[in-house]
């Protein structure tokens, strides 16, 4: 699907939409003067956001309310990417790799699978996730976030891809970014949304879904079986999760900003149907 500059500007009737966006936290500078504790995301996750026509607005994982009265203010939610989801979400216990060689280093060493996991965020968001689904509001998982929709929806993971014959889904050890093909089924929603069968994914992750959650259909599936895209089976819900990230792509291709904008454009009929005295003559 070929996206104009003008489809982009003009957000169409009714206000723009408010698109809860999830945020994560980590420490900075720990053991310095300047240590501190951060909550953020990517610039790039807000500026599609907007660039779409919704309005983003950040969800902090601490935040006091109640997940139902969050999203009851807003009319979609963004689960960003970020830290590996923890375990015990789904009935695992963390796992460790043991590596004979640290490649840096030259020495052997043993690291826990999944990488700095919160305990907070992953509550916080399984709630919001929760509260979206219930209210029928959009909800658009990115990388971490596809990953906890699953795990929500009583799914699991791989804590690391060393399936036999897996490609490789990482960044490889000089940062450069592996690009893959992913097949979407036909009659999916993001078949609709790319308008192809085949779409070009930039992957950047170390964990899959290994069993499929309740209700989810693996709408788009890499050459070795890695669920790229998830989507709920149920068309009252416009669930989508993505293992890429379409936030860092949409310059290069058109297809990840056409999946933010039909996520807006959801966002946006839903609350008109809600709302209808936001709705222009
Ligand atoms: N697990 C969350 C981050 C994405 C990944 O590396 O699998």
């Amino acid at each position: 699907m070929a996206l104009t500059s003008v489809d982009i500007a003009l957000p169409g009737p009714g206000r723009p939409p408010l698109i809860g966006v999830s945020i994560g936290r980590f420490h900075m500078g720990a053991g310095t003067s300047q240590a501190r504790l951060m909550t953020g995301i990517k610039q790039e996750v807000l500026d599609s956001v907007t660039e779409a026509g919704g309005i983003p607005l950040l969800i902090p994982v601490d935040c006091p309310h109640d997940a139902a009265q969050v999203m009851a203010a807003l009319d979609g939610l963004v689960l960003s990417g970020g830290q590996d989801v923890d375990p015990s979400n789904y009935g695992q216990e963390q796992q460790v790799t043991y590596g004979a060689t640290e490649t840096a280093t030259g020495v052997p060493f043993s690291r826990p699978k999944s990488w700095q996991p919160c305990a907070l965020r992953d509550s916080s968001e399984l709630a919001l996730y929760r509260a979206a689904k219930a209210a029928e509001l959009p909800v658009l998982g990115i990388c971490r976030g596809m990953q906890l929709i699953n795990v929500a929806e009583g799914g699991t993971l791989h804590q690391e891809i060393l399936m036999p014959g897996a490609i490789s889904h990482e960044l490889d050890s000089e940062g450069y970014v592996h690009h893959h093909f992913v097949r979407f089924g036909a009659g999916t929603r993001v078949r609709d949304i790319f308008g192809v069968e085949q779409y070009i994914v930039p992957s950047t992750h170390h964990q899959a879904i290994a069993r499929l959650g309740d209700g989810l259909v693996a709408c788009g599936v890499a050459e070795d079986g890695v669920p790229e895209f998830i989507e709920h089976a149920d068309p009252r819900h416009f669930i989508v999760g993505v293992q890429g990230h379409p936030e860092k792509a949409g310059h290069n291709f058109d297809g990840y900003r056409a999946l933010f904008h039909h996520f807006r454009l959801e966002c946006q009929r839903r609350a008109i149907a809600r709302e209808p005295r936001f709705k222009r003559a």
